[in-house]
């Protein structure tokens, strides 16, 4: 299609071609003009078509040279003074062509010249008037030379007279306008440039909003207005292009939980004048909730009055969220997402300060599971797992939203109840209510992974009043409590009792006693001779003795349970073995005392160490004892949790040589099918049974068991505790074939332990062999307990 304008043309020259355009009409005006000049006879026909042919050349010219951007390689493109210059030629052609009429001429040279007021300087337009004028008075020469006939002389130079009174003045004020219009063109060039400065830093700061999550706004009080950066409504995740976001429409979004908080912010900055820096959520159009970090400053007039509010919004809901995770981490057990020790260790801390305040009692339950190790390691850990979250849903289903239960680790789970009586024995009775139905909870089928098994949980639990409580203390009180209702048969709820808190504190001081020991080398082995029924010494128990600087020799019976709660007898124990396996390589470098073989008593917390097979062969190593020699004796009851592991230790241990034996065996849980299955060697009859075997027909009866029993398993069998010939007569009677007891010997220090079996104690016994053996060494356990000052 036919376009004036080539395509793709630079905006500027279309102007100016627009503007030749315009120019080009006026002087097809022109040509009309010229026509009815012709009709009226003021020009001849001749005339006419040669200032017609002169308009329409110069009309094609300029276009081929707009066209073809001719005009580009001119100072001025417009071809401002070209253009004037051949329409006041063309015109002045005609006029001196017409007969008469010659105003209409000055009329188009006066438009001409009007034409360039827009477009020249005050000093070109002097310059074209004066052109006018004398090309005008050149023409009026012309005509008075050549065709006088068509001139009134007096009138031509009346009109060249009134042109050059008022062409100058047009030129000043032509000049005056284009002065002016260039002006302005020039502010105007500035103001886009300044426009596009502000739009520039706009969008740049828009761009940085962006990239920094960071809005701006302004609430403007005096005209309860608000305005908000882009980046604002991008958090708010609203559309600019919505209707206007008022202040008031921006609390409509404030999470409802939030929103009071948010209007007491506002309403406080703006009647205090103060800055705010605060948080809080928003409810997004979408329903997404965003946390936002709102920063406020209030603009502050003469009299103290906030006029307005300025400030800056950030989306802080990634920050929140790992917060949470970061809490939830910290305080929360991964597995049941309930709160662990820390969490209600703290909340334990608030609910004393608030039971002191509101006098209300409070309560403690420490909760463990009876027999969770065998079905965690009879199910697998992923379904132990999932048992763990079942009974941590009926937990929480047990006690009200304020109440806290949390998990302590492993299958221990602790309640804390707030709010119950202010009397102690109500609060008690709504404890045991509360535990009864816990247990009962506990106690329901639990179908784990499409198979149904049954559990039961022993709770022990204890009062608060925030009265000289620690935390810590109601802790250990909880969980003494529990191992009380362990010792009662289990499913059941044990409360603290007063006189239990001497066994606390004791064992506090117990606790720190033993640790110096521990420090300063103050334990000692004692080894008990050990007899075969030819009365010679096979070996010897090793037996620990704690050498209290204030309180002399202390018998095992008063620290090694408070060291198994504590954990210290992992060290204890470990410098038992280490020195007991010293003793063997000691011994079997001597003739006399090769042959001996040690037993040594394994805890049952140090028997389930993770590493305590790598121990053992560590000790061995580094002792060079022979592991031939060496015999661990586990308790019954340490056996009744985690019965593979305890397999996989023992048979890993008795590869490499190291023999078992079942101490005080009789008095625990035993059932033949796991003893079966255990890698032991030798059952020791308890010496409760031997104290009074020869009065009580029912501890032979169990003696004689025990001998038949081990017999049928192909185990040897030892009596602890033999103290009289008649003992011993009875128990060779029935089938026993070793013995340890006072009888024979006490337990003794290695010398004495060494001279004891290089005499020989093949004879009847210590009293017969004459050996002295100083009371204060011998006698440890008549040295009662008495508390460690
Ligand atoms: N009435 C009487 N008692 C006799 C007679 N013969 C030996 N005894 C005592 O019976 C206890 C035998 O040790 P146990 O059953 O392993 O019982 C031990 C053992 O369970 C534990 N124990 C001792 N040393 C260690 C140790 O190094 N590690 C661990 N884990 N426990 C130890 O402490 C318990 C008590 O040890 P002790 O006080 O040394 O008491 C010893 C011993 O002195 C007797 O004829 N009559």
């Amino acid at each position: 299609m036919f376009s004036s304008l080539p395509k793709s043309i630079d905006p500027k020259q279309a102007l100016r071609m627009r503007r030749y355009f315009m120019a080009a009409g006026t002087s097809l005006l022109a040509i009309g003009l010229l026509f009815a000049c012709y009709l009226q006879g003021a020009l001849s026909s001749a005339a006419f078509f040669q200032s017609a042919t002169l308009v329409l050349l110069a009309i094609l010219a300029f276009y081929v040279v707009f066209r073809s951007g001719l005009n580009l390689r001119f100072s001025d493109p417009n071809l401002a003074v070209p253009q004037m210059l051949a329409s006041s030629l063309v015109t002045l052609y005609a006029m001196y062509a017409a007969d008469g009429a010659r105003a209409v001429f000055l009329v188009l040279l006066l438009m001409a010249f009007l034409f360039s007021v827009l477009q020249l300087t005050r000093r070109a337009l002097l310059v074209y008037a004066a052109c006018i004028l004398g090309a005008y008075g050149g023409v009026i020469g012309l005509l008075w030379r050549f065709k006088p006939r068509s001139l009134d002389l007096r009138l031509e130079l009346l009109q060249w007279l009134a042109l050059a009174l008022t062409l100058p003045w047009f030129a000043l004020m032509g000049g005056f306008i284009s002065g002016l219009r260039k002006q302005l063109h020039k502010s105007n060039k500035e103001l886009q440039a300044v426009l596009q400065r502000v739009q520039a830093s706009e969008a740049s700061l828009a761009q940085a909003q962006r990239i920094a999550g960071l809005g701006s706004w302004t609430l403007d009080r005096a005209r309860r207005s608000a305005t908000w950066s882009l980046e604002t409504y991008r958090l708010f995740g609203v559309d600019p292009a919505q209707p206007t976001l008022t202040g008031e429409r921006f609390v409509r979004l404030v999470h409802p939980e939030d929103r009071l908080h948010y209007n007491e912010l506002i309403q406080t900055a703006l009647r205090e004048g103060l800055d705010f820096d605060d948080q809080f959520r928003i409810v997004l159009p979408n329903g997404e909730i965003r946390w936002l970090h709102a920063l406020g400053q209030p603009d502050v007039d003469a009299d103290g009055n906030a006029t307005l509010l300025r400030g800056t919004v950030m989306d802080i809901t990634k920050r929140k969220v790992a917060e949470d995770e970061i809490r939830q981490l910290a305080f929360y057990d991964p597995l049941t997402r309930l709160p662990n020790r820390r969490l209600l260790t703290d909340r334990l801390h608030h609910a004393l300060a608030a039971s002191t305040r509101s006098k209300r009692h409070g309560a403690l339950l420490f909760i463990d599971l009876d027999n969770f190790k065998t079905i965690n390691d009879t199910l697998g850990h992923d379904k132990g797992d999932l048992l763990l979250q079942l009974v941590a849903k009926r937990l929480s289903s047990c006690v009200r939203v304020a109440d806290t239960v949390a998990r302590q680790g492993g299958d221990e789970f602790v309640i804390m109840l707030m709010d119950l009586s202010e009397v102690p024995e109500e609060a008690a009775v709504q404890t045991e209510v509360i535990g009864e139905n816990i247990l009962a909870a506990l106690s329901r089928p639990y179908q784990v992974a499409g198979h149904v098994y049954h559990n039961t949980a022993s709770i022990g639990a204890t009062l608060f009043d925030g009265h000289l409580e620690s935390t810590n203390e109601l802790l250990k009180r909880a969980d003494l409590s529990m191992y009380q209702a362990k010792a009662a048969g289990r499913n059941v709820l044990r409360f603290f009792e007063e006189d239990m808190q001497a066994t606390v504190t004791l064992r506090a001081e117990m606790e720190t006693a033993l640790r110096q020991g521990l420090q300063d080398g103050q334990f000692l082995l004692y080894y008990q001779a050990q007899i075969d029924d030819a009365g010679c010494v096979t070996g010897a128990e090793a037996l620990v003795r704690w050498q209290h600087p204030v309180r002399g020799l202390v018998c095992p019976a008063e620290f090694i349970p408070p060291a198994e709660v504590t954990g210290l007898i992992l060290p204890l124990g470990r410098w038992v073995l280490e020195t007991a396996c010293a003793q063997l390589t000691a011994w079997s470098s001597r003739p006399a005392t090769a042959h001996l073989t040690m037993a040594v008593n394994v805890s049952a917390r140090q028997f389930r160490q993770p590493d305590f097979v790598k121990q053992v062969v560590e000790l061995l190593d580094r002792t060079g004892a022979n592991a031939r020699k060496l015999k661990l004796e586990l308790t019954e009851s340490m056996l009744l949790d985690n019965m593979e592991e305890i397999i996989a230790k023992m048979s890993a241990l008795k590869a490499l040589g190291v023999g078992f034996s079942l101490d005080d065996f009789g008095t625990g849980y035993s059932s033949l099918s796991y003893l079966k299955r255990l890698p032991l060697d030798q059952l020791k009859i308890d010496q409760s049974f031997v104290r009074d075997v020869l009065t009580d027909p029912n501890d032979a009866a169990i003696v004689r068991t025990i001998v038949a029993l081990a017999q049928s398993l192909g185990l040897s069998v030892i009596a602890e505790g033999v103290e009289t010939e008649p003992q011993r007569d009875f128990l060779a009677r029935n089938g026993c074939n070793a013995y340890q007891g006072y009888l024979y010997s006490r337990p003794l220090p290695p010398e004495q332990f060494e001279s004891l079996n290089l005499i020989g104690v093949r004879s009847k016994g210590l009293s017969d062999l004459n050996i002295h053996v100083s009371p204060e060494i011998i006698e440890p356990a008549l040295i009662g307990p008495s508390p460690i000052s």
